[in-house]
């Protein structure tokens, strides 16, 4: 189906899907809009990236880094999570991160917020934006959140209501789409009845997690036509790691859907607690590198990126997991 064909039909079942959706997330920072000829990306490395490192971060560590991705212009940096910080000890500093960062007009800075009580503590520090992240398996969900699938949705459809009401924005994460560690295979279709009943919860955009990163492109491909029978194309991102070096293949095919949201981490930093072996998401360079070979624009310099990897991998003491950012930096 073309590209053009696909965004007709889409364009069609986002009015039919969204009469019953809260208008208020409908009301998206400009940068937001669909542009066929632009890839806006959403750097989860301080978060995603971090969230799985043992040694304690220190806090202006983070804080650095958050300001250097707003430097480059990254349009969304998911900066930290409101999670117990008995799950996620790494990222216990959220508030102190959130208080320090210098924030820049049109960029966002979304959290993840599990439940009630870490929405209030993301609404007392006056975010934004907030991220709920269910799972399409019981396995999964209850590892990850302590809970099953249907009870976790019930959860957050009280996190977005209330966000919706305080004017906050939602993005929601469907987690394992393309395999699960504990049950393995996963039907698009199941992933497609999460992702609707986000998507009517009033999340604006559905980011489809391959947390364990086993897709690949036709897989991918499978998964986005099952999915875009509920939430329309320009509401879809892809959030792909990279355990099996497979994310950039997928990426490519889900831009050649009609995807325009790419989540990604500087240098490939991460890694999910709850996911054994799970390595971090596609690295940022790869996927600039990756957009702009396909004449598509990102608002982002390449070599400024590899900067950045370059520094917080220094930091965190390892080599850049991005290939693209060791290859440049080899010339140098
Ligand atoms: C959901 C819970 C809280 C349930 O965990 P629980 O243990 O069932 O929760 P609880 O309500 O029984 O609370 C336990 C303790 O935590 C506290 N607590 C409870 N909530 C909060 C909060 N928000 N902020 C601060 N503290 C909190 C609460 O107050 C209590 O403290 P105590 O009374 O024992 O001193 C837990 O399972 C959790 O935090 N899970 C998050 C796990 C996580 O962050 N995983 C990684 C992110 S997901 C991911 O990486 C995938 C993604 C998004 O990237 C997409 C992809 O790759 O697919």
């Amino acid at each position: 189906m073309s590209l053009h064909r696909l965004r007709t039909l889409s364009t069609t079942r986002w009015s039919q899907l969204t009469s019953t959706v809260p208008k208020r997330h409908l009301t998206l920072p400009t940068s937001y809009k669909y542009d066929p000829s632009f890839v806006r990306l959403v750097d989860v490395s301080p978060r995603d990236g971090l969230q799985n490192e043992r040694t304690p971060i220190p806090t202006p560590t983070k804080i650095t880094l958050i300001n250097k991705l707003t430097a480059l212009n990254i349009p969304v940096i998911e900066s930290t999570s409101f999670v117990s910080p008995k799950w996620v000890p790494q990222l216990s500093d959220a508030a102190a991160v959130m208080q320090g960062i210098s924030k820049k007009e049109g960029t966002s800075y979304p959290v993840l917020t599990p439940n009630l009580k870490g929405l209030e503590r993301a609404l007392e520090l006056g975010v934004e934006e907030v991220a709920v992240f269910p799972a399409v398996t019981e396995g999964f969900s209850k590892r990850n959140l302590n809970a099953g699938v249907e009870e976790t949705l019930g959860r957050f459809g009280d996190v977005i209501a209330k966000a919706l009401e305080n004017g906050v924005r939602v993005r929601g994460y469907v987690s394992v789409v393309l395999g699960c560690p504990y049950e393995g295979d996963v039907s698009p279709s199941s992933v497609a009845r999460v992702a609707e009943r986000l998507f009517k919860m009033g999340c604006y955009e559905i980011s489809l997690g391959d947390t364990i990163g086993t897709g690949t492109p036709n897989k991918m491909r499978e998964l986005l036509k099952a999915v875009c029978q509920v939430v329309p194309v320009e509401n879809l991102a892809v959030h792909c790691h990279d355990t099996y070096g497979q994310a950039l293949g997928n990426i490519y095919e889900a831009i050649n859907f009609g995807v325009r949201v790419v989540d990604s981490s500087v240098a490939g930093l991460g890694g999910c607690p709850y996911a054994k072996g799970a390595t971090g998401n596609v690295a940022t360079e790869d996927v600039l590198y990756l957009v702009h070979g396909m004449g598509l624009r990102t608002g982002v310099d390449l070599n400024e990126a590899v900067k950045v990897g370059n520094w917080i991998s220094g930091e965190l003491g390892r080599k850049n997991a991005s290939r693209v950012a060791n290859a440049l930096t080899a010339k140098l």
